[in-house]
């Protein structure tokens, strides 16, 4: 069954189209990339998806608790809490607060503990402030920022601030993550370890993920399904292989035959 459903999508910005009658489908458990040159519409895209913009026309369902709901009109924290997480092309962290702070704060989101006991400091608090922690640091483990819990954000090297990015998409517990360049601005090495990583989470957490990359042979080594975006238009979907042979795709890319 797909997790998210989306049928003719368009964005108008003024006279130019972003987005324009895009279709796109996510199943349970894919690792599905999303390319395109520059001004393609990806971030348009991911921006419709996750509620920052509304659509001009065409519709966006997502699947919860075995019903079909509608994202259109929907603020962008509950869409987060309906299990759609997302990091920004631009790092958007709380470059002022520590690494676990950032961590916490997005898992407070997905807190089942209500405001009148956290004020009142029931134990039932305590005890679930302890949990989170834990759950926490163990994510921050994974993506080896467990020594950084005490940092403060902006003092974080720039590739681990990436790293912090995907922890804190993490924390919301999606069930479909949207990576938007997760390695831009890393070295060969960093993206490889990451991309690495990005296979591992997805496999272990059992997540959906729609991955926006610009290197190439990264998305076709991991990607089992890629879309490609030109002009908001989508030009071709397939596995890397097709793509790899598509003439429209290798024409977008290079300008010619
Ligand atoms: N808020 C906005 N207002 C007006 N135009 C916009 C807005 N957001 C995006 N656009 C335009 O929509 C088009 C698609 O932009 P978008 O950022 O989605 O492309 P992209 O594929 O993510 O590009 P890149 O790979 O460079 O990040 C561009 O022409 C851009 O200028």
């Amino acid at each position: 069954m797909s997790l998210l459903e989306v049928k003719k999508l368009t964005k108008n910005f003024g006279g130019l189209s972003a987005i324009s009658n895009v279709h796109l489908e996510l199943k349970e458990n894919e690792l599905v990339g999303l390319i395109g040159p520059n001004g393609a519409g990806k971030t348009t895209l991911f921006n419709l998806l996750t509620g920052v913009y509304q659509p001009t026309e065409g519709s966006i369902e997502i699947e919860t608790n075995g019903q079909r709901e509608s994202v259109i009109g929907k603020k962008t924290y509950t869409i987060t809490d309906m299990g759609f997480g997302r990091t920004f092309q631009n790092i958007r962290l709380f470059k002022n607060l520590t690494v676990l702070d950032n961590v916490l704060i997005a898992m407070h989101s997905k807190s089942k503990v209500g405001t009148l006991k956290s004020v009142l400091r029931l134990p039932s608090y305590y005890a679930s402030e302890s949990k989170m922690k834990k759950e926490a640091i163990e994510l921050l483990k994974i993506f080896s920022l467990e020594n950084k819990v005490d940092e403060l954000a902006k003092n974080l090297p720039y590739g681990e601030q990436r790293r912090l990015e995907i922890v804190r998409a993490l924390a919301t517990k999606p069930k479909v993550l949207f990576l938007d360049e997760p390695a831009a601005g890393m070295n060969p090495q960093e993206t490889a370890d990451l991309t690495a990583l990005i296979r591992q989470i997805q496999k272990d957490f059992k997540i959906t993920i729609l991955l926006i990359e610009h290197d190439m042979s990264l998305v076709m080594n991991v990607c089992e399904r890629i879309y490609v975006l030109e002009y908001g238009r989508m030009i071709a979907h397939g596995t890397p292989e097709e793509i790899k042979g598509n003439k429209q795709v290798i024409k977008a890319y290079l300008g010619g035959e």
